[in-house]
């Protein structure tokens, strides 16, 4: 089975999972648990045999010759022997258990990293800006280091309950009855725990909830640090408001979680001393046990006691992945994929055709773009103007195929963008939008293309400050105008049928704005490129051929390449 596919059995459970990343491995280390613990519980009948010899087989194989180690004579060397055999045998299956899951594990938490960014490539944009970063960053930096944690886990868990299994059938050995005793004392203890520690996996649960809120309020701190420096009164509102409800309901939800939690394990913890408690002041009277027996059950079930506890241990962690695992399933079931493209050849793009184009905002009432209906040509620069909020930038996004649209449709050529051929479509665009990211390294380029980059740097005015090193740039530590044309040469590079750009002049100085509009926009054009512009420079609706007015969602105003010109002299 494919890696991808291996990773997205996360939604059948954290055992089946794991089972998946690891294939043999997982097996492996459960078989050499179950040995280690095996092995573990055989050190205690080893020692009661060691010290009470009864029988006759016992003498037999006890009488042989004494042996002495650094002047000390060892008695039953046999049985110390053996005694060291098992504790090595112990020691390594316990180890080689952990570190084959250990491995499985890390690789597994590794694999659900870059999954869950694979997963955001697919995801449709505006399903990314509806969920937010908040709780994709605490899926990755949270939920997946605690399933990690609870996975890593099982190891122990396993090897613990096979020394109980292991201690358990030596008691059987020594007297049936006992092992009813220990066992519904056990089994009690066991139904009882549970009933705490679901409310404390509900506690959990909560707390998780609100680690969101802590990840969104951080990101205020970050990303509105200058708004808040400037003004005391918004940092303490935003602070008491935000980040201390979020970390109090936090606090107060993991506080709750692990009062239960301890106590039930220290709960958990005397179940051994209880099931002692029964055998030694009841049960070993009841059923008559010679006073030899009743010494060695009381001595294993007291070897119990460890290895029970650990169980009981292990549930906390185990409980919080199961919360990490529903959270993280929950977030992936939320982000729908886009389908797979079978060819990310760029689809021929001389004219786009904009039919009846209606778009919503999921969840969104208060606005609707369209429908709206016309063309751009290969060779044109296409204005879109209006207010704010008149639909501009989303009329882009669709443009650019980073939102599908509602009802309507696009055309490129003569060919309807699907959602089978629209990262085809993609192929042949380069957009730059308000909230553009600039990589500093130039991905996805040939070294021939890199050629450019130096009259490029020079044709931005870039030259003093940046230069390629490699396929990276020196520096992206710019001014923000600065950085938008480092975006823009990117962009050139790129060489795309299709170039939007929203509002990418207003923050650049008149006299690269004067560029702009004058020399790289026309130069463009005549590269025979489709250029669609989002602005509000008046002083240069002259450049456009066409000029799009929005208004409300509404498409209010098409004007051509003349009436552009009267509109432009009317303005002066
Ligand atoms: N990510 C979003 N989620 C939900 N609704 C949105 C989102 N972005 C914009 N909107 C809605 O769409 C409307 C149009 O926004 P849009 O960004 O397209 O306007 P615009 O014309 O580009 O404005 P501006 O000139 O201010 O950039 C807004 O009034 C807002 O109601």
């Amino acid at each position: 089975m494919p890696r991808q596919n291996k990773i997205e059995e996360i939604n059948k459970g954290l055992f089946h999972f794991l089972i998946m990343q690891g294939e043999n491995r997982v097996l492996l280390s459960i078989i050499t648990g179950v040995l280690g613990g095996l092995a573990y519980a055989a050190l205690i009948p080893l020692i009661l045999a060691s010290i009470s010899v009864e029988s006759a087989l016992m003498a037999n194989f006890l009488a042989e010759e004494k042996v002495f180690v650094l002047g000390y004579e060892i008695i039953q060397p046999k049985f110390a022997i053996a005694f060291l055999l098992v504790c090595l045998a112990a020691l390594i299956l316990r180890a080689v258990s952990q570190i084959l899951l250990e491995g499985v594990v890390v690789k597994a938490a590794s694999g659900l990293r870059v999954y869950m960014s694979d997963r955001l490539y697919k995801l449709p944009i505006q399903e990314l800006e509806q969920i937010g970063p908040s709780r994709f960053i605490s899926a990755i930096t949270m939920d997946v280091p605690t399933i990690a944690g609870s996975a890593a886990s099982l190891p122990n868990f396993v090897i613990n309950i096979s020394v109980v299994l292991g201690v358990l059938g030596y008691i059987a050995f020594l007297d049936v009855h006992m092992l009813w005793t220990v066992l519904l004392v056990i089994l009690f203890g066991v139904l009882s725990y549970r009933i705490p520690m679901m409310f404390g996996q509900k506690f959990y649960a909560k707390s998780r909830d609100s680690y969101d809120d802590i990840q969104e309020s951080v990101r205020g701190f970050i990303y509105g640090a200058k708004e808040l420096k400037l003004k005391h009164k918004r940092y303490q509102e935003y602070r008491d408001q935000r980040l201390i409800t979020a970390e109090g309901h936090y606090v107060k939800m993991q506080l709750w979680g692990g009062r239960i939690f301890y106590m039930a394990i220290q709960y958990g913890n005397l179940v051994g001393f209880l099931a002692i408690g029964v055998i030694v002041y009841a049960a070993g009277n009841y059923y008559s046990l010679s006073n030899s027996t009743l010494v060695s059950v009381v001595v294993a079930t007291l070897y119990l006691i460890g290895p029970l506890a650990n169980i009981m241990n292990s549930i906390m962690p185990y409980s919080q992945g199961v919360v990490a695992l529903k959270k993280l399933n929950t977030l992936i079931n939320d982000m729908p994929q886009e389908p797979v493209s079978e060819s990310y050849e760029p689809l021929l793009c001389d004219r786009i055709d904009i039919k009846e184009l209606c778009y919503q905002y999921p969840g969104q009432e208060g606005f609707n773009l369209g429908p709206v209906s016309f063309t751009l040509q290969r060779g044109q620069i296409t204005f879109a103007i209006g207010g704010n909020g008149s639909g501009k930038s989303t009329l882009a996004k669709l443009i650019s195929n980073h939102y599908a649209p509602s009802e309507g449709e696009i055309a490129f050529n003569d060919t309807q963008i699907t959602p089978e051929n629209r990262w085809q479509a993609r192929e042949s665009i380069s957009a730059i939008y308000t909230d553009f990211f600039l990589f500093t390294k130039l991905y996805g380029f040939a070294q021939d293309d890199l050629g450019k980059v130096e009259s490029y740097l020079k044709k931005l005015a870039l030259h003093d400050k940046v230069s390629l090193q490699g396929d990276m740039f020196s520096t992206i530590s710019l001014s923000d105008g600065q950085r938008k044309r480092l975006a823009l040469l990117v962009s050139y590079l790129e060489d795309r049928s299709l170039y939007v750009f929203d509002e990418w002049a207003a923050d650049q100085d008149p006299e690269f704005k004067k560029v702009f509009y004058t020399e790289l926009l026309p130069e463009l054009k005549a590269r025979g490129k489709i250029v669609f512009v989002v602005g509000h420079d008046e002083l240069y609706f002259s450049q456009a051929d066409q000029l799009l007015t929005m208004q409300r969602g509404r498409l209010v105003d098409i004007q051509s390449n003349q009436s552009c010109k009267r509109e432009l002299s009317h303005a002066i």
